[in-house]
């Protein structure tokens, strides 16, 4: 299986492109394991797969390295706009990507020799209530700085969804927080029922955050874009942070630009890096 090694921001995966690559659907789920092994495989934090679309310009699914399917992946989106921009898949600067959580628009920002050098997504608008993140409660009304006992601790969160879900806590410094215990605590918590993206949220002023994140199906991570403008999101519901102007997200594997403009909709501007092209044989139980 020919493949390609990127990463955004540190947050890295393997991508398959669709075209190359036939993989059955039975087979994706331990594929994803299989290849996220950092001993036994190529060692990442999940597998994404870019193929053509009935709606977009291209097709992007993510699986996490547990092998759990997710709806969006903000990295992983500007991976696939650089993927297919440098090797010529698509002429424009703009373009459509569809995903499992709807389709967004991106735009890459490249040299006259086609190497990308940053990727802006537009994220469409965050999620707000219960039902949307999804998580148990009145299905209209939202989460914003709500009390949830979760085990024998409770969580001041504030919850929403990018497609994909996440929940967010405010906390006075992000490299003391146990994120090994709390995150899989909050992630598998039955009040979410399709687990949970944990993030945790450091707020240095109006305009710039530090980000840590536990993610669903692949723990701790080098950077979740999605977080980021989860995060983001969260700082503003909160009147921690401005809206309609760039803040910064230092997260452990560099900075993200997210804003949240007037028009309701998210915008993430960073960076995508590719590592390696490969192939991958895998054993005949996959
Ligand atoms: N790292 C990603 C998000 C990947 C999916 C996530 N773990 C989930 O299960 O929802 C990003 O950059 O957004």
């Amino acid at each position: 299986m020919k493949f390609a090694k990127m990463h955004g921001l540190g947050n890295c995966y393997v991508y398959v492109n669709q075209w190359q690559e036939l993989i059955p659907e039975e087979r994706l789920e331990l594929l994803a394991r299989v290849v996220s092994d950092v001993h036994t495989g190529v060692g990442s934090d999940g597998l994404i797969l870019i193929g053509p679309s009935e709606c977009a310009d291209f097709r992007m699914r993510i699986f996490n390295a547990d092998g759990s399917e997710a709806k969006n992946c903000g990295n992983g989106l500007r991976c696939v706009a650089k993927y297919v921009y440098e090797r010529r898949m698509i002429d424009r600067r703009e373009f459509t990507i569809e995903t499992l959580g709807g389709t967004v628009s991106v735009e890459v920002d490249a040299d006259f020799g086609r190497k990308v050098r940053q990727v802006t997504v537009d994220m469409g608008a965050p999620r707000l209530t219960k039902a949307e993140v999804p998580m148990l409660g009145d299905p209209a009304s939202t989460t914003i700085d709500e009390e949830v006992a979760i085990v024998s601790e409770t969580y001041r969160l504030t919850a929403l969804s990018m497609g994909n879900p996440h929940a967010i806590l405010f906390v006075p410094d992000v490299n003391e927080v146990p994120i090994h215990e709390i995150g899989p605590s909050i992630e598998f918590a039955p009040i979410f029922p399709e687990r949970v993206n944990v993030g945790f949220v450091q707020v240095r002023g109006p305009r710039e955050i530090d980000y840590r994140v536990w993610e669903r199906g692949s723990g701790i991570t080098q950077a979740c874009g999605t977080g980021a403008c989860a995060a983001v999101a969260a700082g503003i519901l909160n009147g921690l942070l401005e809206r309609n102007t760039p803040i910064t997200v230092h997260l452990l594997g560099g900075d993200l630009e997210i804003v949240w403009s007037e028009n309701s909709h998210i915008y993430m501007k960073g960076p995508a890096e590719f590592i390696l092209d490969g192939e991958f044989f895998p054993a005949q139980k996959t």
